[in-house]
This record gives structure tokens, C-alpha cells and sequence, in this order.
């Protein structure tokens, strides 16, 4: 569906108080992981975007039911399996429903899951996932554009993953937790939303040890009871909206997040000169006193700096004095945003996954996001640009950002967006 531009009106120094949004990338995997339990599940912290109603449309097909009791909670049911797939049509509009492939070997010992594709930004391989699957005693077949999965008497063992991997590392773990297996894996990820996962997993009664390391064991259970939990605060979003205020040059105060989450973006902009005070559940940004410098920034595994925070680091340094490099080695074409940013006046010249980037004072334009985080460059780039920037590609956004426009006019920005619209897309 096509939905109306945001409009902004760039040049509004930012200010007040922002409540950061739930993790989607958090989110996403425990209400995959609620398809383990036969019981009732209340989550707190599940962000209204167009990504979790897909993976609530997927979970709806295999057999849960769900009710939202809460403007961010609901209780998720799957007293029974009803079918193990995971059909093109919503796998291939968010690689992350690949993860359903765990949960339904976990818990009726197959899956036939469609291959998720190609994205925006390049080829993104699933083969980490597969071998872990087939070096613990899974049956993987391609067939057609899709893989046909099951478990073997023998499931379980030790795998050592090739790179770290958040989704590879959800997926093994998803397919381990129930049996009487015992599951060793090494260089899994330790991404806060891995130790979410595994957090909320233990819960209901699941026995995975090691979060946080890169070694995991997984010892299987007979069964997850049900159970409530909260979800992280979403430290993508947090840290799009300390690099809105860095560009602004204005004074943020972010509430509910996780400051020990997005500490390789306070180090980058405290090396920029921005202001950052951290308390223990919020965070002040404050880029009013100083001119800011450029730096260097290379994107990595977390802790990090993040390649989903990339595109928006590209737009700040876009707008300050002198030169810097942004390399992303984790995502090498996640270079969409770059165009565009160039329509706006960007001196930006990309060699490889490298941006050489001279900063410039940016004037608005007609652009377009082909995806989420070029969206997020792009209304960043819009706050500080002279004139108006019209965003077009906003279903994009709405993947990632709950309520944008409304939020971004709550803190002082000039932003128009036709939220009619928007309500009929997320229905
Ligand atoms: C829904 C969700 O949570 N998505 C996030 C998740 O994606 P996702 O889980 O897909 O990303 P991964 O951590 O798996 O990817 C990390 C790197 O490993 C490579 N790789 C991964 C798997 C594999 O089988 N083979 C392989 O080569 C990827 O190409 C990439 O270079 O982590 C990424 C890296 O932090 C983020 O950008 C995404 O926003
Ligand atoms: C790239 C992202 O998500 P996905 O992995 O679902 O594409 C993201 O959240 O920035």
C-alpha cells in the first residue's frame, strides 16, 4: 500500500523528553518464541509496527490467537500447531519471520519455511542457520524456494558458527530448547536481543545458559509454561533519535532505555563533541555548546557500533565540518540511503562499503526510502536541512518506527504527515 509522504520542514532545533519505543528486533523473536509454549503468554513491550502485525499474521497461521490487552502488551495463546510452514507472502516481506523455522522444529519437530531473499541492501545469506540446523541433527532440504526441515532422534551436539550472527543464533536456539537434547554453541552472538530472547525463554522454564557469551548451552525441556514479560527498549530507535538531536544540534532527553545499549553511539558522538548524561533508565543528548567534529566509524557485531544506526551516521556527519569515513563491512551495500542524501546536497563519494563523507549545510528535496534505515537517514537529513523534504517510502518507516510524525512533533520538529492514511495501513 502506498501511503502519504512525510513532509518535514527542516532547521527546528529539537528539545523536551522522549520515551523510547519496545524493541522490534526484540520483540520479533519472542513472539516467534511464544510458538513454543501450549500456554497463555503475556508480552509487554511489543511496538505497534507493520513488522510485528506480520509476524502476528505468521504465528496467526500456524495456530496462535492473540489479543492486545495494552497499547504495547498483549497475551499470545497456541494451545496447538495447525500447520508447520511459513509461506512466501510473509516471509518474503520481513527476512526475519526466517526465525519461524526454529520455532516450529522445536515444537512439532518440522518446518517447511519459504527462503526469505534478497532485501534492499544486498544479499543477506542464510547458511549459518542451516549448518547449525544440519551439525546438530536436522534434515534441511531445498526444494523450490523453500527449505523442508526436520529433527532427527539424534538432535543435538555442538556447533561453532562462522561469524556472529543474531538471527542464525535465535533460530539454533529456538530448535533447542524443547526435547531432551543437549546443545552446545559457540561464537553464538551475545546482541542484547539474543539475551532478550534467552531471558524471556528461561521464563517460561527453558534452561539456556551463558547469555551474554559466546558460548551457549542449551539443555532441553519438557515443556515452556506460560508466563508474562517485558522487552528491552528498543536502543535502534534510542539511538536514531540522539543522532536527530546531534544534527539538530538541540538538547534530548530520552527516557526508558538501556544507556549501557547504545554506548558505541555515546562514544562516537561524545568524540564528536556531543554532550551525553547518562542516569540509569534515560539519557540526556546535548549537542547545543560546541562546533562538532567528524570522525571515523566502522560498523561490528554489538557491543559495536551497530550497522542498523549506519545510514543515520552517515546523514549526521553529512552536516558537520570536515572529513569522515563510514565503513559498514556487516551490510556492504547498505548504501540506499547515499543517493539520496546526495539530492539534498551530500558530498558523499562511496568506495566499496566505504562513504567518504564532507560535511555540508543539506537543503530539502523530494526523496524516496527503499528501506528502513535509509528512511531514518532521511528524516534525519530532513530536521537539518533548509527548506522542506518530502519522504516518500513511508511503509518503510513504519517498519521501525512506531508513530513517527506524531513523536518527532512532540520534540519541537516540523513534521506533516497525513495520519488517516497511516491508521488504514496499520489496521
Ligand atoms: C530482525 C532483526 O533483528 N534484524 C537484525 C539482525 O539481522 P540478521 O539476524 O539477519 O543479521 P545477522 O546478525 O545474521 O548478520 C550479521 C552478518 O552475518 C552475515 N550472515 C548471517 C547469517 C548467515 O547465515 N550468513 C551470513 O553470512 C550477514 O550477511 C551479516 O554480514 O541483525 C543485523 C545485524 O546486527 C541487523 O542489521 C538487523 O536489523
Ligand atoms: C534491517 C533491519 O531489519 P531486518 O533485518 O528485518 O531487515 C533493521 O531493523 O534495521
Amino acid at each position: 500500500m502506498h501511503l502519504s509522504p512525510l513532509r518535514i520542514q527542516g532547521g527546528r532545533t529539537l528539545g523536551g523528553e522522549l520515551a523510547v519505543q519496545p524493541s522490534k528486533n526484540a520483540a520479533l523473536p519472542i513472539l516467534v518464541a511464544s510458538l513454543l509454549s501450549s500456554e497463555p503468554i503475556t508480552l509487554h513491550g511489543i511496538p505497534r509496527l507493520s513488522d510485528v502485525y506480520t509476524i502476528l499474521e505468521l504465528a496467526s497461521h500456524v495456530g496462535a490467537q492473540h489479543a492486545w490487552t495494552g497499547p504495547n502488551s498483549l497475551t499470545i495463546h497456541t494451545p496447538q500447531l495447525l500447520h508447520t510452514d511459513a509461506p512466501y507472502a510473509l516471509v518474503s516481506k520481513m527476512r526475519a519471520s526466517f526465525i519461524m523455522m526454529g520455532a516450529l522444529l522445536g515444537r512439532a519437530g518440522e518446518a517447511t519455511v519459504s527462503m526469505p531473499g534478497g532485501c534492499a541492501f544486498g544479499f543477506r545469506p542464510v547458511d549459518q542457520h542451516v549448518k547449525a540446523f544440519r551439525a546438530l541433527g536436522i534434515e534441511v532440504q531445498e526444494d523450490g524456494g523453500n527449505f523442508q526441515a526436520t529433527r532427527t532422534p539424534e538432535f543435538g551436539g555442538r556447533f561453532v558458527f562462522e561469524m556472529l550472527t543474531v538471527g542464525g543464533t535465535h533460530n539454533a536456539i529456538l530448535a533447542s530448547v524443547l526435547g531432551d537434547s543437549v546443545v552446545t554453541l559457540e561464537n553464538a552472538s551475545i546482541d542484547t536481543d539474543v539475551v532478550d530472547l534467552i531471558g524471556f525463554l528461561n521464563a517460561l522454564g527453558a534452561d539456556i545458559r551463558g547469555a551474554g557469551t559466546n558460548t551457549l548451552e542449551i539443555r532441553g525441556v519438557r515443556a515452556l509454561r506460560g508466563g508474562e514479560y517485558r522487552v528491552i527498549p528498543d536502543r535502534i530507535e534510542a539511538g536514531t533519535f540522539m543522532m536527530a538531536a546531534a544534527a539538530t544540534r538541540s538538547r534530548l532527553t530520552l527516557t526508558n532505555l538501556r544507556p549501557d545499549h547504545v554506548r558505541a553511539l555515546s562514544s562516537k558522538l561524545s568524540e564528536m563533541g556531543v554532550q551525553i548524561l547518562e542516569s540509569a533508565d534515560s539519557l540526556v543528548v546535548d549537542a547545543t555548546a560546541t562546533a562538532l567534529r567528524p570522525v571515523d566509524v566502522t560498523t561490528q557485531s554489538y557491543p559495536g557500533f551497530p550497522t542498523d544506526l549506519q545510514p543515520q551516521m552517515s546523514a549526521l556527519l553529512a552536516t558537520i565540518d570536515g572529513v569522515s569515513i563510514v565503513q559498514d563491512p556487516v551490510y556492504k551495500d547498505r548504501l540506499t540511503h547515499v543517493a539520496e542524501l546526495q539530492r539534498m546536497g551530500a558530498d558523499i563519494k562511496v568506495s566499496g562499503y566505504s562513504q567518504v563523507i564532507r560535511g555540508v549545510a543539506l537543503r530539502g528535496a523530494p526523496v524516496k526510502a527503499a528501506d528502513l534505515r535509509a528512511g531514518a537517514a532521511l528524516f534525519i537529513a530532513g530536521l537539518t536541512a533548509e527548506g522542506e523534504t518530502v519522504i516518500d517510502g513511508v511503509e518503510y518507516l513504519n517498519r521501525g518506527y512506531e508513530n513517527l510524525a506524531a513523536r518527532l512533533r512532540s520534540i519541537g520538529a516540523d513534521v506533516y504527515q497525513d495520519e488517516a492514511s497511516l491508521a488504514s495501513a496499520m489496521d
